[in-house]
């Protein structure tokens, strides 16, 4: 039995090590997709039975689209991504190859909330001119900025409440925020934990702080876009650490150069590592460079996730846990 690696383990060493007793631990050579494909295409890789993969390592592959999917040796049937959002692989083209996708939902709660926290602070304060100020030698800048807002007291509207934006709940709670979310789902009592449920359209007229929490997919591809942002209290801060598209970029950048929108606190954007020129320009944006989960822990843990799955796979022959899209097959 083998196990494809795509990408590096850069914490879990010795966890990743001990699988040598269950299978091959075999990479491959390629270095770019095309490469790939056609190491695939090779029967170099055949008889692997599970890959375990990075975010990053769609450097080297691409997607995992149906094109790819389609060329993975016949072997394969489980693929264990790194990374809570799977938006990378077309998990409706691997349940039509038979392949099942675990992911690392959890581990990446706490730090990605984090974050959050960190961008609702720093775009209800407005600190980013003064922060670029300050670099130029222009103290808090001239003229001075706006006057920012403090948390307590104002709507937190969460677009999304899974693992994550409960995990930013609590945290806006301990600074007197008042809690409102929308989601597919109504939540259980408990799980919403004293959080008001409201429609897509009442979480938009009617949240000052509005947090994307929610996966990207097909069905929530631009979810926020000009139609949107009209819906949304003007003067609104909007704070994203799910994934870039799931927001109109540059229709965000037409909500925050007519004032509209006050200011956003980002983490991800449409076309990573690109930023929209807008958003550069404009210093009401806090930028941070998609640092959601970059903590040592954090890493840690969901390398530990992952390949907990991987030995799963070699020991029972099933995932620990699958993403939603397979949890019924
Ligand atoms: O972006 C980070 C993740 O999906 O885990």
């Amino acid at each position: 039995m083998k196990v494809l690696l795509l990408g590096e383990i850069e914490h879990a060493h010795e966890s990743w090590s001990s699988l040598q007793t269950l299978a091959e631990l075999a990479s491959p050579r390629a270095r770019h997709r095309a490469e790939f494909v056609k190491e695939c295409k090779s029967g170099q890789l055949d008889g692997a039975l599970v890959i375990y993969r990075t975010f990053d390592s769609v450097d080297i592959t691409g997607r995992f689209d149906e094109e790819l999917v389609n060329v993975l040796p016949e072997s394969i049937k489980f693929v264990c991504h790194n990374g809570a959002g799977y938006d990378q692989i077309d998990v409706h083209a691997c349940t039509r190859r038979g392949i099942k996708v675990s992911n690392t939902p959890h581990a990446v709660n706490n730090s990605t909330a984090d974050v959050n926290m960190f961008l609702i602070l720093g775009a209800l304060r407005r600190f980013n001119p003064s922060i670029s100020a300050l670099r130029q030698g222009n103290w808090r800048g001239h003229p001075p900025p706006p006057l920012g807002h403090d948390p307590e007291g104002k709507v937190l509207g969460i677009l999304g409440m899974g693992g994550i934006g409960r995990n930013l709940k609590k945290k806006a709670e301990a600074f007197s925020m008042k809690i409102i979310y929308h989601n597919r789902k109504k939540l259980s009592s408990e799980l919403a934990a004293g959080a008001e449920y409201v429609s897509f359209d009442e979480l938009l007229a009617t949240s000052d702080v509005i947090s994307l929490n929610l996966p990207l997919n097909n069905d929530t591809r631009h979810k926020i876009s000009t139609r949107e942002f009209e819906k949304m209290k003007k003067g609104v801060v909007i704070v994203n650490t799910a994934r870039g598209a799931v927001m109109d970029e540059s229709a965000l950048v037409k909500a925050l150069d007519s004032g509209h929108v006050a200011s956003v606190g980002l983490d991800v954007y449409e076309n990573e590592p690109q930023i929209d020129p807008g958003l550069l320009a404009n210093p009401h944006v806090l930028l941070v460079p998609h640092m959601g989960t970059y903590t040592v822990e954090t890493q840690a843990a969901m390398e530990e996730m992952s390949i907990s799955n991987v030995r799963c796979v070699l020991e029972r022959g099933h995932l620990r846990n699958v993403v939603p899209e397979h949890c019924e097959l």
